[in-house]
């Protein structure tokens, strides 16, 4: 069993680099804490970056997860090798543009990229947001993937990722520590980033972030609204280059792992995804950028 320890980032190409760094700054709220090589680093709370934006093709490139340990590392590659998973060791360059200590990647069965890490950078330094969104911190990612029991499979069979609720076979919320979700999985025809949450710190933030978004023209893709898998109140917007964002404040926390017992949402029911029975628009997705293991695409 690998035990993943937290998400570590999202690494994201981006044709027109420039326009998106300005939105991850100006709109969203990140700090830019980086840029060199064509890559641009940004930052929610004290992880060196959680959205590493690459100069180049449109599209996600992989998600990182943490490990404890180098010995946590060895274990998930022989794992995943024992289980028929084709992985690949980062070298040191590759590394050192994902501020880590080393990793590995491999593809889940439908093709998303994901880099298991260890030793990601944290600075010391107090984040200074791009605004004032009332970030606390890198919430959740949400992959993409055409069939998600299969997904789940996957993820609960080497991982310790535990689905904490089901919304039909169109998502599974999954934690990895007491926090509702921190990985999710949302039907899609092809591997891809459904979106990157970010938690804020109030209900007020939520909301002022919603007019913010309006004001400025920014495409509102869901929301505001309240899940009722997580409680939390919500707001999804589109980004440049396909990334769909997420808001939100309020998660459940998951504290009595032997007695939580994941729910079954029907979609179809109204108030199944928004209690506040918004319009229910799709999430958007950003396809992934389909790369042999190995080559890191920077
Ligand atoms: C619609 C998506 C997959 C979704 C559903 C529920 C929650 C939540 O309970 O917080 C999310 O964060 C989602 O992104
Ligand atoms: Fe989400």
């Amino acid at each position: 069993m690998i035990e993943l320890t937290d998400i570590a980032y999202v690494r994201s190409g981006a044709a027109d680099l420039d326009t998106a760094v300005r939105f991850a700054v100006d709109v969203v709220g990140m700090e830019l804490t980086a840029q060199e090589d064509g890559v641009a680093y940004l930052r929610a709370d004290p992880r060196h970056h959680c959205l590493a934006l690459v100069e180049g093709e449109s599209g996600v490139i992989s998600s990182g997860f943490t490990l404890r340990d180098e010995d946590a590392l060895a274990d998930a590659e022989t794992e995943l090798e024992k289980a028929g998973v084709t992985v690949a060791r980062g070298d040191a360059a590759a590394a050192r543009s994902r501020r880590v200590r080393d990793f590995l990647s491999f593809d889940d069965p439908f093709g998303n990229r994901i880099e298991l890490v260890i030793d990601q950078v944290t600075l010391t330094a107090p984040v200074r947001y791009g605004r004032e969104a009332g970030i606390t911190e890198f919430g959740h990612l949400c992959l993409d993937a055409p069939d998600v029991r299969e997904a789940y499979r996957f993820w609960n069979g080497h991982f310790n990722a535990r689905v904490s609720d089901w919304i039909g076979d169109w998502a599974c919320l999954m934690r990895i520590d007491p926090v509702h979700h921190k990985l999710a999985v949302f039907q899609g025809s092809q591997p891809g980033l459904c979106h990157i949450n970010f938690q804020v710190g109030s209900l007020d933030d939520v909301m002022r972030n919603w007019h913010f978004l309006e004001a400025n023209g920014v495409e509102i893709e869901m929301g505001p609204g309240r899940h009722p898998q997580s409680t939390a109140v919500f707001v999804y917007f589109k980004g440049p280059e396909g990334i769909t964002y997420e808001y939100s404040w309020g998660v459940r926390l998951i504290t009595d792992e032997d007695a939580w017992r994941p729910r079954y949402f029907d979609p179809a029911e109204i108030g199944s995804i928004d209690m506040w029975q918004g319009p229910t628009r799709r999430v958007h997705t950003q396809p992934q950028i389909r790369r042999p293991l190995g080559s890191t695409g920077k």
